[in-house]
């Protein structure tokens, strides 16, 4: 980043100045939606106030040498143990959107979970980024066909996986957004992957802002409770993707994922948005860590702001952490060059408490460096 971000004077050096310098910029409405969650926002504090409740016990004279912080994740390399977990409506905060994000995540070398909720087309998110790893995140639809095609859709436009999420059978109450009166996006936003037919390219006769119309009606995402493990083995049946599977919290879960074929778990309670007073993702990671045994990798988001969360996450079995709401925050506080000063602050942060815990990678991070201090 050159000197400021978007117009912000002092170039921010945590996650919490970048999210002051969102809230200062957004409309409140939109600050609400982004940063709130579900009843009494019991689970939104949770998240992150179980990690100020671990401590970390560095191991001393390890001779580690200067830290990497790369993983494998799905068989490729990512630069940084951190991925961009999916959230909705990027076009609320920055013009470009999810255009932006994946440029950030791609010149950071991580992978970024496209929305099904996007308010950019996959296929131009993709475009927009070349060389970015990109994950589609989808919730299966009751119109079995139609979450088959989407599926279709990300896996042509370069997706490498489905992220699945299974903790939405209805919409969480969210308390804010009811207050503020809101329930749906601006006149000239759309969720563009939720048209049925959607055109070649964006863009097509507007004037003015840039609109990412592809045409073709858009359809409301379903939230189902019908829907069951039998679905997700019929959408795993028509797709060779790799499917993650979000908002996994209660051990057994865990297993019944293992044995419907998921490459991968994200310990997830939707960052508070979905059912109030789950547990924090953190304290519910070491029991899904052990149901699956290290069959699949374990991915953990909710309520991490700092390198030495995700130090603990990955003391605690996790492979990778995701993070949602700071790159919201750092799109709105700067575009890309907010993300990516989001990713670069978690990077260094990353990098430096590696070292200082004694480990020259993600790979000597093990449990016992981790202690509960209260
Ligand atoms: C504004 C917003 C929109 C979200 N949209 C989605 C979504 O479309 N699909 C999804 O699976 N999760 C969604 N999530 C949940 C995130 O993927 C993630 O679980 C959560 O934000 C992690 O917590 P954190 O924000 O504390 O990092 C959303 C979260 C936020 C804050
Ligand atoms: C209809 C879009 C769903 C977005 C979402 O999952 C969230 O706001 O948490």
């Amino acid at each position: 980043m050159n000197g400021t971000m978007g117009g912000v004077a002092a170039e921010p050096w945590t996650l919490r100045e970048v999210e002051a310098a969102a809230r200062a910029r957004l409309d409140p409405v939109h600050y609400d939606y982004f940063a709130g969650g579900a009843g009494d926002e019991v689970t939104v504090r949770a998240n992150e106030a179980a990690f100020a409740r671990l401590g970390l016990l560095p191991r001393v004279l390890r001779g580690a040498g200067p830290a990497d912080p790369a993983i494998t994740l799905l068989g490729r390399p990512a630069a940084l143990p951190v991925v961009i977990a999916p959230t909705a409506f990027h076009r609320l905060a920055d013009p470009e959107g999810e255009r932006a994000t994946a440029r950030a995540a791609a010149a950071a070398g991580t992978v970024m979970i496209v929305s099904m909720a996007s308010t950019v087309a996959v296929e131009d998110v993709a475009a927009a980024a070349p060389g970015a790893r990109l994950w589609f995140q989808l919730y299966l639809q009751p119109d079995a066909d139609f979450t088959v095609r989407l599926a279709r859709r990300a896996a042509r436009a370069g997706c490498e996986a489905l992220v699945v999420t299974a903790d939405s059978p209805v919409f969480g109450r969210r308390e804010r957004d009811l207050r503020n009166g809101f329930h749906d996006l601006p006149g000239h936003l759309r969720c563009e992957n939720l048209r049925d037919d959607p055109g070649e390219g964006p863009g097509e006769g507007t004037g003015g802002e840039r609109d990412d119309d592809r045409g073709g009606p858009v359809r409301p995402i379903v939230m189902d409770p019908r829907l069951s493990w039998a679905d997700l083995d019929r959408l795993r049946a028509a797709t060779g993707l790799p499917i993650v599977l979000k908002g996994v919290t209660h051990p057994a879960d865990a297993r019944l994922a293992l044995e419907h074929g998921v490459a991968a778990i994200m310990v997830s309670n939707h960052g508070g948005r979905q059912l109030d007073t789950v547990p924090a993702a953190i304290d519910l990671l070491p029991d899904v860590a052990a149901a699956t045994g290290g069959a699949v990798p374990v991915l953990l988001d909710g309520g991490v702001r700092r390198g030495t969360d995700v130090l603990k996450a990955l003391a605690l079995g996790a492979t990778a952490v995701a993070v949602g709401r700071p790159v919201l925050w750092g799109l709105a506080a700067g575009g890309e060059a907010g993300v990516a000063r989001v990713l670069a602050l978690l990077r260094a942060e990353v990098e430096q408490a590696l070292t200082l815990c004694g480990c020259a990678s993600p790979a000597g991070l093990t449990p016992d460096l981790v202690r509960r201090t209260c």
